[in-house]
């Protein structure tokens, strides 16, 4: 990467974009609404399930213009999904300030193993083992969903769940490979467990992107 390339994206004004596209919001409290997702490419998190591995390097993606992303997004949809691999590795401020100029309501899906940065309306923590969440991301989520990969993971996440707020939504969610054997375990904790509610991917069973 070129000097002239690290000012820009320490500045913000242009982040690598892995893909950019108009869909429905396929997974935890927005489920079934309409949403322009940006993803940004880079993610050091290294989850070995990970469903967008192309993601984590971020040299493989393009340096786009925010303003330009910005505009193309709000064109189709004023509810904006900032994912990745994980958006927090990257300055925000400049992208969210012209999605709000624009009319938009950013959404985030994060790992928060960075800091916070940019304007946000709606944050989806997706804590890992492999890379906790920095401690200041916890009350400012307005939605934790923690992803089901073993018996184990049901233990941690009631762990992340008190350290979240008290009118956080609490969502499991089951790794893509394993719902025939994880879904039954997740119905099981929220029947004894209520507080928390099943997400499930429907974006994969509906076949759209
Ligand atoms: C690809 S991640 C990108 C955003 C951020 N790095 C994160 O992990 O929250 C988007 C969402 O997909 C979830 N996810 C990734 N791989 C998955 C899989 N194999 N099964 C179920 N959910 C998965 C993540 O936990 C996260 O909630
Ligand atoms: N339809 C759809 N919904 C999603 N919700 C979170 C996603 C993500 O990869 O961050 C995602 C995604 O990739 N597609
Ligand atoms: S933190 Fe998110 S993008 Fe990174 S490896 Fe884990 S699921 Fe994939
Ligand atoms: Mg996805």
């Amino acid at each position: 990467m070129t000097t002239d390339q690290e000012i820009v994206l320490k500045e913000g004004k242009m982040l690598p974009v892995m893909e950019h596209f108009y869909t429905i919001q396929g997974e935890g409290a927005h489920t079934g609404t309409a949403a322009y997702f940006i993803r940004l490419g880079g993610c050091d998190v290294g989850c070995h399930w990970c469903d967008v591995k192309e993601s984590w390097d971020p040299t493989l993606h393009p340096l786009m213009d925010v303003n330009q992303v910005a505009e193309t997004a709000a064109s189709h949809c004023k509810t904006v999904v900032l994912t990745g691999g994980e958006p927090l590795m990257w300055n925000l401020e400049l992208l969210t300030l012209r999605l709000k100029e624009l009319g938009c309501t950013i959404h985030i899906e994060t790992s928060g193993a960075y800091s916070r940065s940019g304007i946000l309306d709606w944050i989806t923590l997706s804590p890992k083992k492999t890379g906790l969440p920095q401690a200041e991301i916890y009350g400012m989520a307005h939605e934790l969903k923690v992803i089901v990969f073993n018996r184990h993971d049901l233990k941690f996440a009631e762990e992340q769940a008190a350290k979240v707020g008290p009118n956080c939504k609490l969502y499991l969610q089951s790794e893509w490979s394993k719902r025939d054997e994880i879904y039954p375990l997740i119905t099981d904790f929220i029947l004894q467990n209520p507080r928390w509610q099943a997400s499930v991917q429907t974006h994969k069973y509906l076949n759209i992107p």
